[in-house]
């Protein structure tokens, strides 16, 4: 996950391979709190690991449910008829998909609980719940504002005597989530006598109550609906558990890959593991909308392949009250269409994480594509050139779908960069979203950003080059290493570090099994990080790359390193010789003085002996070595900019290389806060 302030997305060529998707976050938590509330143990497989199963999760827990959690699989022994722990102050993050349902739940189980989450939450409504919950005889309080969590249901004495002889009226045009709630809480009260649950006004999101009743089925509740307005629970209704349960992926996340093939796939395309057509979602319908927008797909019950179609995608006018969520991906492919795409009946986009139309207008807008909003609909018409595409920087409200979607954007045929801030946000449906599309786009290396620092030992380079690649999410080379471990690869194999060894220790080169992993090094299995990290082992290393050869040898294994979203590498010849192409260039000094006096430090802080003046005249001696060989000597790049550390921290440094980095961007900084 990239729990960065801004991920830089650099442009992204074409997309080809295949990803798993993670669990589906709708399905999830249904799951959860049915197997909660069922007699016996219910082992959830695939289930999605991300914010809004975490919050599920722990007020499960508190509740008082046997929970064990091993990877993507959580083993829940259910209430079966037992009271909830009570009292109890439940914090639910932002997941309305566990607010909802355990409001109803809980207010059909007796106790006294709280229920809140964050700010936003308590401006997500749940009025029309309550109310239907209040019609029943429940006891819940508004600790806020009306209308809105957070909540007190105040039922310390039990449930009060409930009416359920009349149909429970519930509405059915501001979110699916309220239905779904009383869907799964009724059935505990179902025992006598059936419950009916009549919708107010037209029912949105059917596909989400498809899901309900689908699962509800799974754990022994039949319900009965009559053209989706009136809703039957049967008398003697009883929560079972089904002993294993597994959990499709999320359709939804589905949406970003389909749309990744459409615009972007080359043969064979874009392979979707975890779901298929036969999904019991309804944001699989996004299929139908990226195939009239021009997508090629194919698929079976667990998979999907999606290939370019129709270029440019065709645009189209839509409603989109089937696939709410995944319709937010159609408005990002409007970006590269031939018209304008009108994608209508969306007003419950409105009161999600964010209100999802204005966001997405005004993120659409920085791009530059001309944007029309209304209560309910969003009309897209793209730049009308690539010379009209806007590098943008694109706020994301803590709205994972904004920021999945518009990583579509960095194909943009201007072949411009997209700056997506709060990346992390995507954890709530998909933590690891970025990683899986870059696993799946095949981007020319030369416009993979890397940044270059270049300089003598201990002049900072290594520590603000880990800072710099922290702080922007791309990878690091510490190509000095590399050096460093050739060397005491070759002592290992009894050779010389010199020149009559040099074909040898090349022909070494080309066998080695490195593998960087956090801040260890393994070579051939060992962990070797501590043996290259002497004064010593950086000698040798001096020594070994003054050969040619080797120098060769690891020329590939050095461009290996540059992957998306960027890199960036530190060395002696970063600039200069491996990656000469590189936007920025850094060289990094200090006085000869104050590196041997960090060097100085830093050995006496691992606990090793040190001598200020042998330390002082080895660097010294290094240096002219690295500075005086006859290829890839260290030296500035041309176009380097030299940054002088002798009377700065590494923070300055790093914050200095930073602020270089930012004014070469091409972004128009966002204007949200
Ligand atoms: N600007 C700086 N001011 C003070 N100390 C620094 C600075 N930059 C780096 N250091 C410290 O100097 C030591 C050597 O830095 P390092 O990054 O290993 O250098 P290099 O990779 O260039 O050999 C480290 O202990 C580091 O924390
Ligand atoms: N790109 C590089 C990196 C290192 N080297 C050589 C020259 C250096 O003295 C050694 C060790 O480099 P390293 O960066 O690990 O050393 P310091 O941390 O700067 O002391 O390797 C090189 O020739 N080219």
């Amino acid at each position: 996950m990239f729990a960065i302030p801004f991920l830089d997305l650099p442009s992204l060529g074409s997309a080809v391979g295949s990803v798993r998707l993670p669990g589906s976050k709708s399905i999830s938590n249904r799951v959860l709190l049915l197997a909660a509330l069922s007699q016996g143990t219910t082992l959830v497989q695939d289930l999605l690991a991300s914010d809004d199963t975490r919050v599920m999760l722990d007020a499960l827990r508190q509740l008082g449910c046997g929970v064990e959690e091993d990877g993507t699989q959580a083993r829940i022994v259910g209430l079966g008829g037992c009271l909830p722990q009570s009292p109890a102050r439940l914090f639910l993050g932002n997941a309305g998909t566990a607010m909802r349902p355990l409001t109803a739940a809980l207010a059909l189980l007796g106790g006294e609980y709280e229920l809140g989450g964050i700010a936003r939450m308590h401006e997500r409504p749940i009025g029309d719940l309550v109310d239907a919950l209040r019609q029943l005889g429940c006891h819940i309080d508004y600790l806020g504002q009306d209308g809105y969590p957070p909540l007190r249901i105040a039922q310390a004495d039990g449930v009060p005597a409930l009416s359920l002889a009349g149909p429970i009226r519930v509405r059915g045009d501001v979110s699916s989530q309220f239905l779904t709630a009383l869907l799964m809480a009724l059935p505990l009260v179902a025992t006598a006598q059936e419950v009916v649950i009549e919708v107010v006004g037209e029912l949105i999101s059917k596909p989400y109550i498809h899901i309900t009743l689908e699962l509800l089925a799974r754990f022994g509740i039949a319900v009965r609906h009559e053209h989706w307005q009136r809703f039957i629970i049967p008398a003697g209704s009883r929560y079972q558990s089904p002993g294993t349960i597994h959990v499709e992926a999320d359709a939804s996340s589905a949406s970003y890959f389909i749309a990744a093939g459409a615009i972007a796939g080359v043969a064979p395309g874009v392979k979707v593991l975890g779901v298929g057509l036969d999904s019991i979602q309804g944001d699989i319908r996004f299929v139908e909308a990226a195939r009239l927008m021009g997508a090629q797909i194919s698929g079976g019950p667990n998979w999907l392949q999606i290939e370019r179609g129709s270029w440019p995608l065709k645009a189209i006018d839509l409603d989109c009250n089937h696939i709410p969520d995944a319709a937010m991906t159609l408005a990002v492919m409007a970006l590269y269409a031939d018209g304008t795409t009108t994608l209508r009946n969306i007003a419950s986009w409105r009161v999600k994480e964010t209100d999802r139309i204005a966001a997405m207008a005004t993120e659409l807008r920085k791009l530059g594509a001309t944007v029309e909003e209304g209560m309910d609909f969003i009309r897209v018409t793209p730049p009308s050139a690539p010379a009209d595409w806007r590098a943008a920087t694109i706020h994301t409200y803590d709205d994972h779908r904004v920021a999945m979607c518009f990583s579509l954007a960095a194909f943009n045929p201007a072949g411009l960069p997209v700056r997506i801030e709060d990346p992390k946000c995507v954890a709530k449906t998909f933590p690891d979203y970025f990683e899986a599309l870059f696993s799946v786009v095949q981007t020319a290396p030369h416009t993979i950003p890397v940044i270059c620092l270049d300089g003598p030992t201990a002049s900072g380079k290594g520590t603000v080059a880990a800072a710099l690649a922290q702080t922007l999410g791309y990878a690091f080379l510490d190509s000095g290493a590399l050096y460093r471990i050739t060397a005491l690869a070759a002592i290992r194999a009894g050779l010389a570090l010199e020149a009559s060894a040099e074909a040898e220790i090349a022909a070494l080169v080309r066998h080695l099994d490195i593998r960087f992993e956090a801040e260890q090094v393994w070579l051939n299995g060992e962990n070797i990080t501590t043996a290259i990290r002497t004064e010593e082992a950086g000698m040798n290393a001096s020594r070994v790359s003054g050969l040619p050869a080797v120098r060769t040898a690891l020329v590939a294994l050095q461009h290996s390193f540059r992957c998306l979203p960027g890199l960036v590498a530190d060395g002696r010849d970063m600039g200069t010789i491996i990656f000469p192409q590189a936007p920025l260039k850094i060289f990094l000094t200090a006085s000869a003085e104050a590196r041997a006096q960090r060097r100085y430090q830093q050995l006496i802080a691992k606990g090793d002996s040190a001598n200020m003046s042998a330390l002082l005249a080895d660097l010294q001696e290094r240096d002219a070595r690295d500075m005086s060989r006859s290829v890839a000597p260290l030296r500035p790049a041309q176009d380097a900019l030299l940054l002088d550390s002798t009377h700065c921290t590494a923070h300055e440094a790093v914050q200095q290389v930073l602020a270089w980095w930012q004014q070469r961007q091409p972004f128009v900084p966002s204007t949200q806060g």
